[in-house]
């Protein structure tokens, strides 16, 4: 039995126009999904995943393509429930050519899902790392990354950025701009986090914006500028310049609501942040709901926070300097 846990992430910067090759700032936190990996001689993989909104199931099924879960369940929820799980074991087989064996997958999170802070990733990464193991084959953080990506960019229609993944295998702050991935340097951050209890759909999401981009020049131009603000906030980040990083936290947020992808309860939330005093706050991840981010050392965002309608939780996130770990 392997156990593999691998860290949740906030945008400083750059979400949706990272997928169109814009750089992205995200950095790691320390919320985590833990995933447990045994072998099963029948060829069968059987996933618990009892934090999954669909109130907590267990299933069982081949692991053979095409073949259904026998739940009682919708096809859809089922589908977006199962697909990134399915997708990390494909991975394993494709590393490993061993794939008559089965697996039992329980995935334990604290990481909300559809959130914004990266669940996908961090239960795909910590899935990769801990069934790989069980089979005896050890991946370096940078190969599970882009294997994890593997899998995001499958599950997502085909649009997706390497910025979650590589965040959630490697740890810390990261820089990431098409395939070219690294590690960045950054200051202490006091970030803070508002959760609205809610979730969205980050294909739809990131097809909304796609759609956009297609329809209007304006909308391109608006991923390009997000581009920018990327780039200036980089330096902000590098002179430890707080009040910059959110003051272009703030323009980000901005754009990101002309593309679509905010809402009532995250702009709520974020204004309750600014109100507060905080140096700049934004959403985070896909939008359409979930998690803001704010910047403020004092304690008064996050006690505005938890006063603001629409905030459902409201907590202070550490930056994760550890990507995937290895517990078992
Ligand atoms: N605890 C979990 N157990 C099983 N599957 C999970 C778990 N957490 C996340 N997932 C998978 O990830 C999906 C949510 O991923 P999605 O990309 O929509 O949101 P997110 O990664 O939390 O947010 P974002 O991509 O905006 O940061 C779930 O539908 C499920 O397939
Ligand atoms: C919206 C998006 O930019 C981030 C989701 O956390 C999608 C992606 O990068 O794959
Ligand atoms: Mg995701």
């Amino acid at each position: 039995m392997t156990v593999s846990s691998a860290p949740g992430k906030v945008y400083l910067f750059g979400e949706h126009a990272v997928v169109y090759g814009e750089p992205a700032v995200p950095c790691a936190i320390e919320v985590r999904a833990q995933v447990t990996a045994e072998q099963r001689t029948d060829g069968k993989l059987r996933v618990h995943a009892d934090d999954l909104s669909l109130d907590g199931f267990t299933v069982e099924y081949d692991g053979t393509a095409g073949e259904h879960p026998h739940v009682d369940a919708p096809e859809s929820l089922l589908m977006a429930a199962t697909q990134y799980v399915d997708g990390a074991i494909e991975q394993v087989y494709d590393v490993t050519d061993e794939d008559d064996i089965g697996f039992d997958v329980t995935i334990e999170s604290d990481i909300p899902l559809g959130a914004g802070l990266g669940s996908s990733a961090a239960v795909v990464v910590s899935a990769i790392d801990a069934a790989t193991r069980e089979l005896g084959v050890t991946l370096e953080p940078d190969e599970i990354a882009e294997r994890a990506y593997r899998t995001e960019h499958a599950v997502q229609d085909g649009q997706a950025s390497r910025a979650d993944t590589f965040c959630s295998a490697t740890g810390g702050a990261v820089r990431v701009e098409g395939d070219d991935c690294r590690a960045i340097d950054a200051p202490d951050l006091p970030l803070v986090i508002g959760f609205d209890g809610g979730a969205g759909d980050t294909g739809e999401l990131v097809s909304g914006v796609r759609d956009l981009r297609e329809e209007y020049d304006f909308a391109a131009d608006t991923v390009e500028t997000i581009g920018d603000i990327v780039r200036n906030g980089e330096d902000a980040l590098a002179a430890g310049d707080l009040e910059e990083l959110g003051r272009l936290m703030n323009f980000n947020h901005g754009l990101l609501s002309a593309l679509g992808v905010s809402s009532r309860s995250l702009d709520s939330m974020v204004w309750g942040a600014r109100d507060a005093g905080a140096h700049g706050a934004k959403l985070t991840g896909a939008g359409g709901g979930g998690c803001i981010v704010a910047l403020d050392p004092t304690p008064e965002t996050e006690t505005a926070l938890s006063f603001t309608p629409g905030c459902e939780d409201a907590f202070r996130a550490e930056l994760a300097e550890t990507g995937v770990k290895r517990l078992e």
